[in-house]
């Protein structure tokens, strides 16, 4: 499936430009409605909200309403291409959290560069959201930010690129190595590219046990010999004697690409050790393409961030889902544990059997196995699986700020909204 120029700008453009519409969802037809919804009626919840600020959640959409937030600097693998080019992805971050989550977005393109200044911006307009999320900002300025932010603000941030990538990534990686049979703790894992997703993804790995990953940036091998290294690429640094990623792919048994396109040869794949796991997530331009990798190697298991390909790791398979267990338990932040219990829910539903409806929308016959080792975006079991044990760790680790809140209930809930979702976009 090959998407044309004129094709994805007719998506866009087509009768009406942009990808998304803001909805009245009260009646607006009478003067009643209208002394309700505007003055006088509207001063009773505003005053209500003075009282008590956590009011805001029940009077206004502030308990539904993600900020997707972001200066511009890394879009998708497009670079630093401003916060106005990159407003095509934002918008598109929202449908995806509106399709799949059910939550509303306003998409928030800042033009600054400067994290203190960024954040000051983001702090001022935060008693709009919910959440936050961070959305293409480059490293090493988004690790500064999103601790900041989670620092002085009483709402989840995340940071997408890091913690989405590294969550669905990594609940490929162990599906993947439980196809092969390796071991976890004694793999040799080469990741390509030292920014945002990458040093989150690293950092992910090791807590899941893998001990042996070389880290390449734009120069070559992050190793200790190198003087230019800022503190989150030192993390990372290797006593290896070798500098390119041609020496470090030699005996790798996982590749993870978090840098640019075409990067990755045949060669270099030839050289890895046998059952080779190659993710090569650079958008839109993988850093190899699956069919070059096929064309040399027939045990490998290839991943792609692209939906055009079997087994796509994109994070668009977990922002949605934990921001919606974030939000429905009023959580102050998202942490560790939820993240760790996303990426349990996540690898185990792709071992489920898939219902015949999602086989149908990929024409595919989806079974757990070298071609799905991670589930669908389309899978609406992900907005129960993933939000469950969101809103589960939220609770047992007291960062939830609502009260009897039953998770059994709360099942049936996502069930009934996942059915509403998949009937309103049909
Ligand atoms: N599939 C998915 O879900 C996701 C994919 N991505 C993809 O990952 C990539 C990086 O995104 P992000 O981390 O946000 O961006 P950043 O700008 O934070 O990081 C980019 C990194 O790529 C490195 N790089 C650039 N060229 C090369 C090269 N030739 N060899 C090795 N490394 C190189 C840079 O090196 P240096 O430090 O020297 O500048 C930098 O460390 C993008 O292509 C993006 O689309 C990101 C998030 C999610
Ligand atoms: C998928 C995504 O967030 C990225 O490529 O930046
Ligand atoms: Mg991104």
């Amino acid at each position: 499936m090959k998407i044309k120029k004129e094709e994805a700008l007719f998506y866009h453009n087509g009768d009406s430009p942009g990808k998304l519409e803001i909805k009245p969802k009260k009646p607006f037809k009478t003067q009643r409605d209208l002394s309700l919804a505007y003055t006088p009626g509207v001063a009773f919840p505003c005053l209500e909200i003075k009282e008590d600020p956590i009011r805001s959640y029940d009077y206004t959409i502030r308990s539904n309403l993600v900020g997707v937030v972001t200066n511009g600097t890394a879009v998708l693998g497009l670079g630093d291409i401003g916060s106005l080019a990159s407003k095509p992805v934002m918008e598109g971050k929202a449908l995806l959290f509106k399709r799949f989550a059910g939550i509303d977005v306003f998409d928030i393109e800042i033009d600054e560069k400067d994290p203190d200044k960024f954040c000051e911006v983001v702090k001022k307009i935060s008693p709009t959201f919910g959440a936050i999320n961070l959305e293409d900002i480059k490293a090493p300025e988004c690790f500064y930010i999103e601790k900041k932010l989670k620092e002085e603000l009483d709402i989840p941030v995340m940071h997408d690129d890091q913690h989405g990538t590294a969550i669905v990534s990594a609940a490929a990686l162990l599906n993947a190595i439980e196809i092969t049979g390796k071991d976890i703790s004694q793999i040799r894992l080469v990741i390509n590219g030292a920014g945002a997703a990458a040093i989150a993804c690293g950092r992910l790995y090791r807590k899941l046990g893998v001990k042996n990953i070389i880290m390449l940036d734009s120069k070559g091998v992050i190793s200790k010999k190198r003087d230019d290294l800022p503190e989150h690429k030192k993390e990372f640094a290797t006593d290896e004697n070798i500098r390119s990623l041609k020496e470090a792919m030699y005996g790798a048994d996982v590749f993870i690409g978090l840098s640019k396109g075409n990067i990755l040869s045949k060669n270099m794949v030839l050289s890895m050790n046998e059952e080779p796991i190659i993710f090569a997530l650079a958008n839109p331009t993988p850093e190899i393409f699956p069919e070059d990798v096929y064309s040399v190697r027939d045990d490998a298991i290839v991943a792609t961030g692209r939906s055009d390909y079997p087994n796509q790791i994109n994070n668009v398979i977990a922002f949605p889902f934990i921001f919606r267990g974030a939000l429905d338990t009023r959580a102050e932040s998202i942490n560790d544990q939820m993240i760790l219990s996303a990426i349990r829910g996540i690898a185990e539903l792709a071992k489920k059997e898939v219902p015949e409806e999602i086989k149908e929308i990929y024409e595919s016959d989806l079974r757990f196995g070298r071609d799905y080792i991670i589930p669908k975006p389309f899978d609406h079991r992900l907005l129960i699986e993933v939000p469950v044990k969101v809103a589960e760790a939220s609770l047992k680790l007291g960062v939830a700020r609502v009260k009897d809140f039953d998770l059994e209930r709360y099942r049936e809930d996502l069930k009934k909204l996942s059915y509403e979702l998949l009937s309103s976009f049909k």
